[in-house]
């Protein structure tokens, strides 16, 4: 069953090394310790505490109301289930407004068992992925549809689509890079610009709504079991319990899936 004899653990350097050998990072959300478990023996290679635990753990309409306690105990359980997978810890709103204010939380993920911290957005936030770098803790960032933006985006739309708006996700993906960010999520943004955005790229990216041409691809766990959260279900959702017959079958089915380049396909991604 485990798998845990001929896997690895994962460090932030082995996920350039994977890029260069050509293989695809796999990466889910989990929230729980008895998930974390199953992701783990299953062999998926990122784990992200997201803030989409607003949504899916605590019920809310948008991710806007979660704490950075919240991702402090989450973190934590997450932690005690998987040793393998890459801990990735989600500033929650508000948490990485200043350079300052974004240390003190991702001392307190790392402390929890996080590798690595995920913020949204370029502009400012350079400055901060910088500060967090310069003080030895990985970052990866999140550009695209970032569901923080939500009241500014008017809803959680698409991405890039306008000229004008493909060009300055084409410069921020650059300079996150730049700044130090060892990790790229693209959401929501045309499958061609993703890829092309990946190839120029000089990280990892890992795609979300944003096509097959990503290093690696993320989703939420409830989404990929087929859970019914309540809300609006975006276009790059794909429940892989109905082929995987099992939990920890549906995780493999996803993990291969994403290996092959088989998820996403058009049907899962926007153009
Ligand atoms: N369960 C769940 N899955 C997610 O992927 C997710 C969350 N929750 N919560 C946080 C954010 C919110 N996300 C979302 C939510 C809705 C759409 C959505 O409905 N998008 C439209 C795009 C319309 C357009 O601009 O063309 C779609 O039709 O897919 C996208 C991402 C992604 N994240
Ligand atoms: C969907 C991913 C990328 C995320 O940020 C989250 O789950 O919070
Ligand atoms: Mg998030």
């Amino acid at each position: 069953m485990s798998v845990h004899a001929e896997q690895k653990s994962w460090s932030v350097p082995q996920l350039a090394q994977a890029r260069e050998a050509g293989r695809r990072l796999t990466m889910l959300t989990c929230y729980d310790a008895s998930f974390a478990r199953v992701l783990d023996d299953v062999g998926i290679d990122l784990i992200l505490i997201g803030d989409s635990l607003g949504m899916v753990v605590q019920g809310h309409e948008s991710t806007l109301p979660v704490r950075v306690e919240d991702i402090v105990y989450h973190t934590a359980a997450v932690a005690r289930g998987a040793s393998h997978a890459l801990k990735i810890a989600d500033f929650p709103f508000g948490s990485d407004a200043t350079p300052e204010q974004a240390h003190a939380a991702a001392v307190r993920f790392i402390q929890a068992g996080a590798a690595m911290v995920k913020l949204e957005g370029a502009g400012h936030k350079l400055e901060t992925i910088r500060f967090l770098v310069d003080r030895e803790i990985p970052v990866c960032a999140h550009l695209g549809l970032t569901p923080q933006s939500v009241l500014k985006m008017g809803g959680f739309k698409v991405q890039g689509r306008e000229q004008s708006a493909a060009e300055r996700l084409r410069a921020e993906a650059l300079a996150v890079a730049d700044a130090g960010a060892a990790l790229l999520v693209l959401e929501g943004v045309p499958a061609e610009l993703a890829a092309e955005i990946t190839a120029a790229s000089p990280i990892p990216t890992i795609g979300i709504g944003a096509g097959p041409g990503c290093d690696g691809q993320v989703l939420v766990l409830h989404d990929l079991l087929g859970i019914d959260t309540g809300h609006r279900k975006p276009k790059f959702v794909k429940d892989f319990l109905a082929e995987g017959g099992s939990i920890a079958g549906a995780l493999r089915a996803y993990a291969e899936a994403v290996r092959s380049g088989a998820f996403p396909d058009k049907a899962h991604s926007y153009s």
